[in-house]
């Protein structure tokens, strides 16, 4: 099947400013990826350049195995919802998701109704008097709706609660379930995200440092705790991430999961093992220059 998305060498300059530098990657269909990193890596300049919001300086992009540009086959099949989407003055939420309808083929009125009182939209009301979280619920409403085989949410919950942001989420899950595509999730909120995500992509000034499948990713650390002479004793030899002690107890984030043996030797220690969280391992790993070596273009 062809690949959604194929980057080679992809970058954007603004004058001295480098802000995606050299990245290479394909996104396979029907796959929920994560796009990850602190502000300013580049990850939205990345997605403009697919979605040809932008244009890069140099590098290769194919979007459904086509050059993009001014290509309608390409852009018919993109949503894009970015963090702060500006809709004309007089717009109500009706005429979003009106004008979403005719832009979107696969789009789904019944499903977009359906979502609009789920997240407690007031169709007749102004968009520009609608509360910032009501505001990003018009385009989670729009991106889940228009079902565009490649949907790309930038950041696209500010503003909104704990109560909205779980409902987007098992939505998106939900309808992802019934009607595959390829999404693109930007996100700061790692830990929230991380049961969604099935490849993680992991971007810092400019580059790509980490490109990994999301279940290999969960298990490439864990935490080890117990009397801080036992960790040591434990962790000697091994690639350890973080040590942190408080009195005598200590705990140690180790790379890899424990086999076995390993286990057995811990608990002779005293010593429990728990997961280390997507966030916590990516904090971990962007911390290390050499961590996501080698892993362009896989
Ligand atoms: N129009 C522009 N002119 C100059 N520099 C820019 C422009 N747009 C982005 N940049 C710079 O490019 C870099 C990457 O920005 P980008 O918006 O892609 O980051 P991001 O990862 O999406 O950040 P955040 O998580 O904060 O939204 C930053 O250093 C930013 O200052």
């Amino acid at each position: 099947m062809t690949n959604i998305v194929e980057v080679t060498g992809l970058t954007k300059s603004y004058g001295k400013i480098t802000a995606v530098d050299h990245v290479s990657f394909t996104m396979e269909p029907n796959k929920i990826y994560g796009l990850l990193g602190r502000n300013g890596a580049g990850k939205t300049t990345i997605m403009h350049m697919i979605s040809v919001q932008q244009f890069a300086t140099s590098g290769e992009l194919k979007v459904f195995g086509e050059e993009p540009f001014e290509n309608s086959r390409v852009l018919n099949q993109i949503c894009f919802i970015k963090e702060s989407q500006k809709y004309p003055d007089t717009f109500r939420v009706i005429d979003v998701i009106e004008v979403a309808k005719s832009l979107y083929p696969n789009w789904d009125d019944d499903y977009a109704h359906a979502l609009v009182e789920d997240f407690r939209l007031p169709l007749k009301r102004k968009i520009k008097k609608l509360s910032r979280g009501m505001l990003s619920s018009v385009g989670i409403v729009v991106g889940l709706a228009s079902r565009a085989p490649l949907t790309i949410f930038d950041e696209p919950y500010l503003g909104l609660d704990a109560v909205a942001r779980v409902l987007f989420y098992d939505r998106l899950l939900e309808d992802y379930a019934e009607y595959p595509r390829t999404v693109i999730l930007s996100t700061h909120l790692i830990d929230e995200v991380s049961r969604l995500l099935e490849h993680v992509m992991v971007i810092d000034q400019g580059k790509l440092i980490l490109n990994e499948d999301a279940d290999a990713l969960r298990g490439r650390a864990c935490t080890v705790s117990g009397l801080a002479t036992a960790v040591d004793s434990f962790t000697r030899g091994r690639e350890v991430l973080e040590r942190t002690a408080i009195g005598a107890a200590a705990s140690a984030t180790l790379l890899g999961a424990p086999n076995e043996r390993e286990r057995k030797e811990a608990e002779a220690l005293g010593l429990t093992f728990t997961p280390v969280s997507m966030q916590q391992l990516i904090i971990h790993l962007t911390r290390i220059p050499s961590a996501g070596k080698g892993t362009e273009g896989a």
